[in-house]
């Protein structure tokens, strides 16, 4: 009996033994047999940074960028174009621009996981959204409270999409929801600007659609995204703090009847409005009291699938420990984010729909295998090769290997007032970094072509442009020295193209006025990706066999120039040597 038991217990032991080596090993990198270790690595994203048309309305084309123009005439073997839009980034259709969440999950995690957008369709067409924890959680609310939803109002398929919030509206009203109130954030960044009237437009109809059947639905108050909650990576509170005077404590400067009368006064008052950054306003009733603020009891739920831009919002809702403004009031809520949207901080605690999992990352797999790590960028783009590049998880895996360095952005500012942005002072960081000998990936992202892309503004996005080439040149030139290798690529398309163009002639369109659209928005172009540096053994060159890559294929590509092999489930590496 005893021996029976001692073997069990025995065989157990070294059931258990095996399964930790088993661990170890999968996170083991098998040394490339071709591609040697210990060269420095440096990966520069160009935000915003796409391939188009080269005309004068392509900013990067009509900028002077000595530095990206002469990777290009490395042309096929060291510079070529990859996929950043739709499929390719796990986006729901090919009809769907790129966008930085999606492009550094890629970039990042070396395959393409089913992203937000689309994970909130299908729980939706399935019905599965209402039979959740996070959806039981805000329907306990449903019978004496008032159901609040925040959120982007937009098509753009970025952050949220129209016909979800719709989809969410009436599946709420069909489990039970009796008092809907609405807090909208204008876009016009990722769709056209002004066409925040059509969006109200339509929500006011389908919110008289809902009051037909007995549902008291109405927008309660609104604010233009980037200066109204919309803030991402902590750059500046204040924003956050004035989406919260009008949503939770029913406060703003302005006050209108409805929406539309919102918006239509706001611009009659003010040429320069625009959609991004409309003021905050309050719907208020006949007696000038606030129609929907957030009273304790009631549920809200966030519905934007894209975590950045949500983050501070969700602090603000969730934390009982906060700091960063004053509250005034914090309501006793449920509150549901659409997806949880930072999986270290499991923020927030509730969500409607499961975020992607985006597990073992190429950084998590770098730092598993000794190799050190830097990245650094400025505020506005800072989580963008941190978090997102990490599957949207915040913090280190490993901070005796890695450094994370965050450059304070200009707060306040549209970015065309300074296009430079912090461009040189990530060049410097990253040329520090990698002449310090302390790491064997330096990884930063250069923001101008798409944050400066965003405003609209051709002249301030080709000085941009001009800046982020200038750092990269910078970062060239730290690679030389310490005879690295240097992976540049892009994101997404933006600052490529700034007008919307028709489909059919590439013909820039005209609005009713006759003048040409401006395009504030990302694009569906692919992007470059560039190799090279004195590092990269002789007859290294991309693979021609494969024509469709996108940026999936880059985390294998750069594990391969690290001297490793990539793990067998992760899209191909883009390189070879030739025989
Ligand atoms: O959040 C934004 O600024 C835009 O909606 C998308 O831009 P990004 O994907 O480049 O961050
Ligand atoms: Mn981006
Ligand atoms: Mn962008």
């Amino acid at each position: 009996m005893a021996s029976i038991w001692l073997t069990k217990l025995l065989g157990s032991c070294f059931r258990r033994a095996d399964d930790v080596e088993e661990k170890k090993h999968d996170w083991l990198l098998p040394a490339h047999t071709k591609f040697p270790k210990g060269r420095t690595l440096a990966i520069v994203v160009l935000d915003g940074w796409g391939e188009q048309i080269p005309d004068q309305y392509n900013a990067i084309h009509v900028a002077n960028t000595p530095t990206m123009d002469a990777l290009k005439k490395g042309a096929p073997e060291h510079w070529r174009l990859i996929r950043a839009h739709g499929q390719a980034v796990g986006l729901p259709t090919d009809e769907d621009m790129g966008n930085s969440e999606v492009g550094h999950n890629a970039l990042g995690a070396g395959r393409i996981f089913e992203q937000g957008a689309k994970l909130v369709d299908s729980a939706l067409s399935t019905g599965k959204l209402f039979h959740g924890n996070g959806f039981r959680y805000i329907q306990e609310c449903f019978a004496k409270g008032t159901l609040h939803f925040i959120g982007l109002l937009s098509d753009g398929g970025v952050h949220s999409r129209y016909d979800q919030l719709q989809a969410l509206m009436k599946g709420c009203a069909a489990n039970g929801a009796r008092r809907i109130r609405l807090h909208v954030l204008t876009d016009g960044r990722d769709v056209l600007d002004e066409t925040s009237f059509k969006f109200v437009e339509q929500l006011e109809s389908d919110l008289r659609e809902l009051r037909k059947h007995g549902v008291d639905a109405l927008i309660a108050s609104g604010g233009g995204r980037m200066y109204v909650t919309m803030d991402r990576y902590e750059n500046d509170w204040n924003v956050v703090k004035r989406g919260w005077d009008a949503q939770v404590l029913g406060e703003a400067p302005h006050k209108f009847k409805s929406a539309l009368e919102a918006l239509t006064s706001l611009k009659a008052e003010n040429p320069k409005f625009n959609d991004q950054y409309c003021p905050p306003f309050v719907i208020v009733d006949h007696g000038g009291k606030a129609v929907g603020p957030i009273l304790d009891g009631d549920a809200v739920v966030t519905f934007n699938f894209r975590a950045d831009r949500m983050i501070m919002l969700a602090k603000a809702l969730e934390y009982a420990d906060f700091n960063k403004f004053d509250r005034v009031r914090v309501p006793r809520i449920h509150y549901a984010g659409m997806l949880q949207y930072d999986g270290e901080l499991k923020l927030p605690g509730k969500y409607l729909v499961s975020p992607p999992e985006i597990e073992r990352t190429s950084g998590e797999y770098l730092a598993k295998n000794g190799l050190r790590t830097f990245a650094c960028s400025e505020t506005v783009k800072f989580g963008h090769v941190t978090f997102f590049w990490n599957g949207n998880r915040s913090g280190l895996f490993n901070d005796k290997l890695e450094t994370y360095v965050e450059i304070q952005s200009d707060q306040g500012i549209t970015f065309n007032e300074k296009p430079g942005m912090k461009a040189l002072e990530i060049g410097r960081k990253a040329q520090d970094a990698i002449l310090s000998g302390k790491y064997d990936q330096v990884r930063v992202n250069l923001p101008n072509g798409d944050m400066v892309g965003h405003t609209g503004d051709m002249k301030a996005t080709v000085f941009g442009c001009e800046a982020a080439d200038k750092a990269v040149k910078m970062i060239l030139d730290a690679v030389k020295k310490v005879g690295g290798i240097y992976l540049v690529t892009a994101d997404h398309g933006n600052a490529e193209d700034m007008v919307k163009r028709n489909p059919k002639t590439g013909q820039p369109l005209l609005d009713k006025d006759g003048n040409i659209q401006i395009l504030t928005s990302h694009t569906c172009a692919p992007v470059p990706i560039a190799i090279g540096g004195p590092g990269l053994i002789p007859k290294v060159r991309f693979r021609t066999d494969l024509p469709h890559a996108g940026l999936a294929n880059v985390a294998a590509t750069m594990m391969n120039l690290l001297g490793f092999e990539a793990p067998a489930d992760y899209e191909p590496s883009l390189v070879e040597v030739a025989n």
